[in-house]
């Protein structure tokens, strides 16, 4: 049995506002937390295999980006400055047309490794050539969601249905556990009723959710209006895609009844506010989807339209933008804004019963922040300088499934320099291929 202590941290366990343990220890064993309380309480103090002082440093659970496409890091700064359409047909498309599997891999180790340096433990991811996506996770020590995306208007549609149940049966549960994979319809557009309904049958017979991008620009919105006189979300629901467990990632454009169908029926939606600002999608109305009781979680989109996996960075933006758009500084406050990056991310993908919370009988998923910097001080509000103060740098150790993946900003699971040279000579040749 492996047993790893933190000690010394202040704990934000994220139970509660008032859930916050000063010099707490926690206790993992096997990868569980099995002990979150007061110094000196864990049992069998003496026999731990690793102890970690973190003095100065805050604890509290890794955060969940709820929707990238991992190894687009290949495309970070490829193509930008485009509206939606015209950046995935112009330029993203054919810029994915090349790619092999062996860049799908560095990309993913790329992301992989920015995801960890800036506290990310969990990603929820829809790509090509997803076993790699997998075996990747399963190096680093990440947790992720996997979903293999199918354009059902492709060419390649039929064979992303086959792609997508292989990878369920190979993959869903593995690595330790830390893998679950979903069926990934990319978007209303791209995937017909009658493919639709062929995703809805794979998942019935698969037992598994789906993730899907809905109502993500107004030219979506009109375009489906026209073509099945209903909107997106209303379009899905007719065809009966919400029996399912389904991640909704943008809905942006939503009117009244929309947003009550996702509250009642989606098990989660990804708030992208960054990748939706600079795509001039639009804003989410997300303060409006809390109010009805819907589950909210934050992700960064891929890096092509972001360009960066950074969790603090667009939970912040995230809360402002929800403030500005309301013009109400009320919604979205400090606390409130790091549950949906954490245990409410965890509820979006179906994890809610094993991360996002510190407490005892969940998986350890755990960051250790640094608070010891000029920009977080003085400490009034240890949330507020979370939520609103730190930067992504100040994340010093991170450990998923009670595993070391990252001690005092050393990743140890991924050899950084050959990651990027080998992500930097990929992105060239994939770039002059054109
Ligand atoms: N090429 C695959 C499917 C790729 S799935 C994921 C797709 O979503 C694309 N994507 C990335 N960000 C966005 C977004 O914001 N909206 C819609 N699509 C996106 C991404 O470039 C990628 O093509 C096939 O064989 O059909
Ligand atoms: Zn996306």
């Amino acid at each position: 049995m492996s047993k790893l202590l933190i000690r010394g941290a202040t704990i934000l366990t994220m139970e509660g506002p008032d859930a916050i343990i000063d010099n707490g220890e926690i206790l993992m064993e096997d990868g569980w937390i099995t002990h979150v309380g007061l110094p000196g309480s864990a049992p069998g103090y003496f026999d731990m295999d690793e102890v970690i002082e973190a003095d100065g440093q805050v604890a509290m659970p890794g955060f969940i980006n709820c929707h990238t496409h991992a190894a687009m890091t290949l495309l970070r700064g490829y193509a930008d400055d485009m509206p939606l359409m015209k950046w995935l047909t112009d330029k993203i498309w054919p810029f994915e047309g090349r790619l092999t599997s062996e860049d799908i891999y560095w990309g993913t180790m790329l992301a992989c490794l920015e995801m960890i340096k800036s506290g990310t433990t969990c990603f929820c991811d829809m790509y090509d050539f997803m076993p790699m996506v997998a075996q990747v996770v399963e190096k680093t020590g990440m947790r992720a969601v996997l979903s293999r995306g199918m354009i059902g208007v492709a060419p390649t549609g039929q064979r992303a249905l086959a792609d997508a149940e292989e990878l369920v049966k190979e993959w869903n549960g593995k690595a330790e556990g830390r893998i679950t994979v979903m069926l990934g319809p990319h978007a209303p557009y791209t995937c017909p009723p009658e493919y639709l309904d062929k995703v809805m049958n794979l998942a019935a017979k698969l037992k598994v959710g789906i993730n899907i991008h809905v109502a993500e620009t107004r030219t979506e919105f009109e375009d489906i209006l026209k073509q099945y006189g209903k909107t997106p979300v209303q379009h899905l629901d007719s065809l009966g895609l919400f029996k399912f467990p389904v991640l909704a990632a943008h809905c942006v454009h939503l009117d009244q009844t929309d947003m009550e169908i996702l509250a009642q029926k989606a098990m989660g939606i990804a708030y992208n506010p960054q990748s939706n600002m600079k795509l001039a999608s639009g804003i989410a109305p997300v303060a409006q989807l809390l109010e009805l009781g819907a589950t909210v979680g934050i992700g960064t989109d891929g890096t092509a339209s972001n360009n960066n996996l950074d969790m603090l960075e667009e939970l912040r933006a995230g809360s402002f933008l929800q403030k500005v758009s309301t013009m109400n500084p009320e919604v979205l406050p400090a606390y409130r804004t790091l549950q949906m990056a954490t245990i409410d991310g965890a509820l979006c993908l179906g994890l809610g019963d094993r991360v996002g919370l510190i407490k005892e009988g969940m998986r350890a998923d755990i960051i250790l922040i640094d608070t010891r910097q000029p920009h977080m001080c003085p400490q009034h509000n240890l949330v507020a300088n979370i939520a609103y103060a730190a930067n992504s740098s100040d994340i010093r150790t991170v450990i998923i499934d009670g595993k070391l993946v990252m001690l005092d900003r050393v990743v140890l699971t991924i050899d950084e320099e050959k990651v990027m040279a080998e992500v930097q000579q990929r992105a060239k040749r994939l770039a002059n291929e054109s």
